[in-house]
């Protein structure tokens, strides 16, 4: 942990892309990005393969090792399916992502709060079966907020707050998971983490307004809002459930976070590219790239399907780009997160083409 005065060092010395060695006075190691992408085939196979980062580890054992703590941890939190979150198979999800480590301690950060925010997701907005109110949903997400980032104290209306956030499986997974991240890395990391999902809470508003009205965007208007509701938010994690820290002014960095943002996208591209019949097939349709493309363009879902794909092909191949040009940044950490964040990636396309959620 840093102490005040090394903060005041931190911020007078210089600061951005590779600088940090210079500050620190240490040699670092440059790492050398492996060639690691592949074209996979995907769904039936008839839809043209997806550019993506190969998959860096699958490890069953592991898997059902967290998923095993992850169902517990549910039914502590009142679900009452806890089953239902193996079937979501989110300790799978961490170990096919976060690939550098074994702990299932540090895995159990990434998949409580996947589950968590998955939860979020369909219970409050996308499921109308599962009780999903596009009018709710605002209040509800406000409350989310509550839950993970704890207000000033205020008398008695703290008691009321507290009442409500104890009694909602979803606010008690995500301020539990929340405290989980907390109890294993820094009030920084938790805030990078907070304030994405809040970010990510006012793109399901704008669907919400959407599916309420039935008045469905443009494809360009969707996918700006989706780049605020993708797996960037996931990848937030990744420093912390590897046991280190990016620190913030290269997290924030703007060639550095155009880069997650890449990455989130494309990764949650390949969410609505398998995702694509269940949204559709919900009595308020989910908004989804492959259907805003199929509205707005007037053409076929084929068609649809493949401007996707080409979408989800580019951002892939700019992150790639992106990161070689980074390579030359003297920073341990970032060579790390990087890395990381590929290997998310290659995680991510997994998970979602073999689960049976999207088959
Ligand atoms: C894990 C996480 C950051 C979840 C936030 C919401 C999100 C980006 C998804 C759950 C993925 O998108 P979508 O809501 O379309 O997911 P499903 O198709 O319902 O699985």
């Amino acid at each position: 942990m840093e102490s005040v005065s090394d903060m005041k060092d931190l911020l007078s010395g210089p600061s951005g892309l590779g600088t940090s060695a210079a500050r620190l006075g240490r040699p670092e190691a440059v790492a050398v990005v492996d060639p690691g992408y592949a074209e996979r085939p995907w769904g039936d196979g008839t839809a043209p393969p997806m550019y993506v980062p190969v998959l860096e580890r699958e490890d069953e054992l592991l898997a059902a090792a967290v998923d095993e703590r992850l169902v517990a941890w549910a039914e502590g939190c009142g679900f009452e399916e806890p089953e239902r979150f193996l079937g979501g198979r989110f300790g799978r999800l961490a170990v096919l992502t976060h690939v550098d480590t074994d702990d299932v301690e540090q895995l159990l950060i990434a998949a409580k709060l996947n589950a968590a925010w998955w939860a979020a997701d369909d219970l409050y907005a996308d499921s109308t079966e599962m009780g999903a109110v596009p009018e709710e949903l605002p209040p509800r997400l406000a409350l989310a907020m509550a839950a993970m980032d704890p207000v000033a104290p205020a008398a008695e209306f703290t008691a009321e707050l507290e009442e409500v956030l104890n009694d909602d499986p979803v606010l008690v997974g995500l301020r539990s998971g929340i405290a989980h991240l907390a109890s294993r890395s820094t009030a920084t990391v938790v805030q990078r983490v907070c304030y994405s999902t809040f970010a990510m809470f006012v793109s399901w508003s704008a669907y919400a307004a959407w599916r309420h009205t039935a008045s469905y965007p443009p494809a360009w208007q969707y996918l700006a809002t989706r780049q605020h509701d993708t797996f960037y938010t996931s990848m937030t994690l990744i420093d912390a459930v590897g046991g280190y820290e990016l620190p913030a002014p290269l997290y924030y960095d703007p060639r550095v976070r155009q880069l997650l943002t890449a990455a989130g996208t494309a990764s949650v591209v390949v969410n609505d590219l398998v995702s694509v019949e269940k949204d559709a097939a919900d009595e308020k349709p989910v908004c989804n790239m492959v259907l805003q493309i199929e509205a707005d363009r007037r053409c076929s879902r084929e068609e649809a399907v493949e401007r996707t794909v080409e979408l989800h092909n580019q951002l892939v191949r700019d992150f790639e780009a992106g990161h070689k040009a980074l390579l030359a940044v003297p920073s341990v950490e970032l060579h790390r997160f990087l890395k990381g964040v590929k290997a998310w990636m290659g995680g991510g396309f997994e998970w979602h083409t073999t689960h049976p959620r999207y088959q």
